[in-house]
Order: structure tokens, then sequence, then C-alpha cells
């Protein structure tokens, strides 16, 4: 048995932006069925509530504000929903609701909630279709493209493979919009540095990420040790083909072993209150041996946060380094910054750890 998450843009689920593409969910909930009667279990991420929702309201254009948005994504939502029911039930197959937020797998409890319920559904064949909770987000803790939202949720179930269904055949070497004559790139690491710069954050006129967000999706699957493919979504048979690993679109190995499950999801905090920036000395403790961030490597701290949430570290060109929960708050971190830890008593009333974030609660990017 695989696991799989199969992510269909806005780019593919929409027919000219205003209507769902009904053919189109149909044929891919036919492969979809297909795999979980072959023993497999699969959640699909699917995108489209905001297309579908403009013909709902009659706008012929996709609003920028952000309550037309919402307004948007919960008059298209119910609609969608409804198809990937009807068409999983046609193939014998009932299909799930899930609307996930970022906070919802910031927070440890309802991240484990969220994947036993991801779970339990699959043991009874009845397959997860998940969204972002487009109308209670705001700006500051939306994720914005399913790219990613597909990419924890990977990482929440240990999936396998993560296959990106959009509007190109993979990724190539350059937009193909902007040079159609780009090299189409057919396998690649995924914790390839080089491979942002091929990718830019260039949509059509419906999606939200382009394929940065894609690539960045391929390298946080990969830390559960899931492979990612992008494909194109019209290609026949694409889903299946994926599954017996043929040759289809580009694949992103995953080559290092999976992350510890507590790593996995401290990694997942996209959004952060704070940050701490790091002298060289302390960089090159954390990077290269995998140590805590001690006080007296700090040289600045951003932000206001509370001891215990999810802060970003930070080099001194500002290059997020990693990610961890922080053992003080932002006043009492400000106060200790360039001290020893053996001194922490003289600047502070009640000192805690020596560390500012100890490396098990450390992830890095
Ligand atoms: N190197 C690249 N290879 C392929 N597509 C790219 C690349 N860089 C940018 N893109 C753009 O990314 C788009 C797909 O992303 P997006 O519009 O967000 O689709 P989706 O809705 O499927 O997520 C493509 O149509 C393409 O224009
Ligand atoms: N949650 C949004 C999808 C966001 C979005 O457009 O994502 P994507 O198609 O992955 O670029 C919706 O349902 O309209």
């Amino acid at each position: 048995m695989s696991r799989f998450v199969v992510k269909l843009g806005s780019a593919l689920l929409t027919q000219a932006g205003l209507r769902l593409n009904e053919p189109g969910i149909s044929d891919w909930t036919r492969q979809i069925s297909g795999l979980i009667k072959s023993g497999h279990q699969v959640v699909v991420v699917s995108s489209g509530a905001v297309a579908a929702g403009l013909g709902v309201l009659g706008l012929t254009h996709r609003p920028t504000d952000m309550p037309t948005l919402q307004a948007a994504a919960a008059a298209g939502q119910s609609g969608l929903a409804t198809v990937w029911e009807t068409c999983f039930r046609l193939q014998g197959f009932a299909a799930s609701q899930i609307l996930l937020t970022h906070d919802d797998l910031s927070d440890r409890g309802r991240y484990l909630n969220a994947r036993a319920t991801l779970l339990r559904l699959m043991d009874f064949d009845v397959v997860p279709v998940v969204n972002e909770n487009d109308t209670v987000v705001t700006d500051e803790i939306r994720f914005g493209d399913n790219d990613t939202l597909a990419a924890l949720v990977a990482n929440l179930i240990q999936a396998d493979t993560l296959i990106i269904l959009t509007d190109q055949q993979g990724m190539y070497r350059e937009d193909p919009r902007m040079n159609p004559n780009a090299e189409l790139l057919t396998q690649v690491n995924a914790l390839d540095r080089g491979l942002d710069a091929m990718a830019s954050g260039g949509t059509g006129s419906l999606g939200r990420g382009g394929m940065i967000t894609k690539v960045r999706a391929a390298r946080l699957a990969a830390r559960s040790g899931a492979e990612t493919v992008i494909a194109h979504g019209k290609t026949p048979d694409v889903i299946a083909r994926i599954a017996r690993r043929e040759s289809v679109g580009t694949r992103f190995n995953a080559p290092e072993a999976a992350e510890t499950a507590r790593k996995r999801w401290l990694a997942g905090h996209l959004r952060v209150k704070g940050s701490v920036t790091l002298d060289a000395g302390a960089v090159e403790a954390v990077l290269k041996g995998g140590r805590s961030v001690l006080p007296v490597g700090v040289v600045a701290v951003q932000g206001q946060f509370h001891r215990g949430e999810a802060i970003a570290v930070l080099d001194a060109a500002g290059t997020q380094l990693a990610v961890g929960l922080v053992n003080y708050d932002a006043d009492e971190a400000r106060l200790i910054q360039g001290v020893s830890s053996r001194n922490l008593a003289k600047h502070l009333s009640v000192p805690g750890e020596p560390e500012l974030i100890h490396c098990d609660n450390l992830a890095l990017r």
C-alpha cells in the first residue's frame, strides 16, 4: 500500500475560470478510484473554490479585495465539494470535505487531530478532499497557494508521493510562458537550491503560486521522505502512470531519510511572530554542528513572541536558516542577547534554560 496526495490547481479545475471543469474532475476521480481499488490510499487537495464562486456571484474577473475573494470562496466551495462527492459516488466511493488553515497545522494538538481524522477516513475508504478554509483566513495566516497546503498534508499523513497536477507538462528550466523552447526537467533532486532560480512565481490567470511554490512544496514534502511529481493534469491516465513510476512530468527525488515527526511539524510553521539573528559562529554551530541556539550567539531579536512559540532563526543577511520553539519571551530574549548562558541570572530575575532554542526544538530550512 502506498499513500498519495493528489493536488489539483485552479488552472485545471475551472473552465475559463468561471465554471468547474466537471469532465476533468470526473476523469481524475476515475483515476484516483483506480488507485484506491488497487489498495492505495489517496488524499485530494483541490483548489477551485474562488474560481467556482466567481460564476455564482456573477463576476467575470477575479476580484482583488479580501471580502469579495472570501465571499467567492464560500459561494464556490459547496459546489466544488458536491462535484467531487458526486463523481466519487459514481465510482463507488464516498468523499469528505476538510477545510484547513495554517493555524490548524501549527498547533500540535490540532495537527495530530487532523492527522488522525484523515487516516481514519482513508481506513473507511472515504476520500478526503482538502482545501484551505479561505473564508476565515486573514492575509497574515493564509497559505494562499494550495501547493504548500498539499505538501503539509503529505507530511501530515506521511505520504509516499505528492502528485501536483497543473497546466504545464512539468517543471522547465524557465517559465514556458516566457520561453516556449525551455527544456522540461524529468528528474531532479528536491533539495537542489538551484531549482529556485528556474521557477518563477508567474502564474496563469487563475493560479496563485506559480512554479516556485511547487518547488518549495517538493522540498517540504521531501522532509517526510515523499517524492513529488509535477505533471499536466490532462495527460491521459496521468495519476495511474505516475503511480506505476512511468516517466511523466518532473519527478523530485527525496534523497534524505525522513525527519522525525516533531521536526516536520516544526518545519511546517511558515508564519512566525518573530525571529532572532545569529552571529557567524552561532550560524556555523547550528547549521554544521546541529547545536542549540544560545543567547550568546544572538545579535538581534525581532518581533513580539512568547515562550513556547515558533520563531525564525536568521543569519546576518536575513536568510532564514531554521524555525524553532523559543524558551523565552521576546522582551527577555532582548535582555539576554549576547550574554553567556552562565551569566543569565545577572540579566533576568528568573533565569530559565541555558538555550534560547534547544536543538531538539529546531528544524533547519
Ligand atoms: N520553470 C517553470 N516551469 C513550468 N512552469 C512555470 C515555471 N516557472 C513558472 N511557471 C508557471 O507556473 C504556472 C503554474 O502555476 P499556477 O498558475 O499557480 O497553477 P496551479 O493553479 O496549477 O497551481 C505555469 O502555467 C507557468 O506559467
Ligand atoms: N483555496 C483556493 C485555491 C488557491 C489557489 O489558487 O491555489 P493554486 O491553484 O494551487 O495556485 C481556492 O479554492 O480557490
